[in-house]
């Protein structure tokens, strides 16, 4: 079957300065992976290269099996991909019903609608009408994920979506996933928390130095590998 994304020899740069160095990744259908890394391993670079926000002309990303390299971020959203940035980024003068169908323009078939965003987070059916700037910051992060959602993505990518957030806030916002994945939809999350990424995720790759510097199942990796790949060090 055809894999729904796949990266090959993917690289990235800042003017001379270059942030990643030939990653290969692949999701599968339905399939949940976290990636993980310090800061500055290129783990938003390689996100902002999927959605076309970072030039990646002539290289090769497939979207089920469709070439996305180079595309205009509108194209790369219309063919199924979807973001959540870091920071949330809603809009202010909006209330949270009109954030969320933001994310409805263009929007393709599938199993996303206010309905389902509202059974997914109830905390935002008292909401709806607020502005979306009123709300807690895991109630704001629910708005991201659900405007992200509604457009019925083939992958929906998330950066970082647990950053300042409470450990309990973070708990319910990861509660999202596996009713997300129920629906069907695909997740690549980056996240530093390594507890939280084995949780959730079916397979992590863990980036160094803007390089794949471990990958396999969240079930067969043992702290040691991934403490080794995160921070070149051992671990006592
Ligand atoms: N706009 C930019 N201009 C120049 N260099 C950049 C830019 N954005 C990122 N970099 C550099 O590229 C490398 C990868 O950064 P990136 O933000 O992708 O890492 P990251 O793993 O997402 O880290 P963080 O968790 O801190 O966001 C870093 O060395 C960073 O300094």
């Amino acid at each position: 079957m055809t894999k729904l994304l796949e990266t090959e020899g993917l690289t990235a740069h800042y003017g001379d300065f270059q942030a990643l160095f030939g990653v290969d990744m692949t999701v599968e259908h339905g399939e949940t992976v976290a990636i993980i890394g310090a800061n500055g391993a290129g783990k938003s670079t390689f996100l902002r290269s999927l959605t076309g926000l970072q030039s990646t002309k002539g290289q090769t990303i497939r979207l089920d099996g469709q070439p996305i390299a180079g595309l205009a971020p509108d194209k790369i959203h219309k063919a199924g991909l979807a973001m959540v940035p870091e920071g949330r980024r809603l809009f202010p003068s909006l209330s949270v019903e009109e954030n969320l169908l933001i994310g409805a323009a263009g929007k393709r078939k599938g199993p996303w609608d206010l309905k389902a965003v509202y059974e997914l987070f109830p905390d935002l059916v008292a909401k709806k009408n607020n502005p979306g700037t009123a709300l807690s910051g895991g109630q704001q992060q629910m708005v991201a994920i659900g405007r992200a959602l509604i457009s019925n993505p083939k992958l929906l990518l998330c950066d970082e979506i647990s950053l300042g957030l409470a450990p309990k806030i973070i708990k319910d916002i990861y509660q999202a996933v596996p009713l997300i994945r129920a629906r069907g939809t695909a997740i690549l999350v980056v996240e530093q928390d390594v507890g939280q990424a084995m949780a959730v995720a079916d397979r992590i790759y863990c980036f160094m130095e803007g390089r794949v510097s471990l990958s396999g199942k969240s079930s067969e990796l043992t702290r040691a590998q991934i403490a080794q790949a995160y921070f070149g060090t051992e671990i006592a």
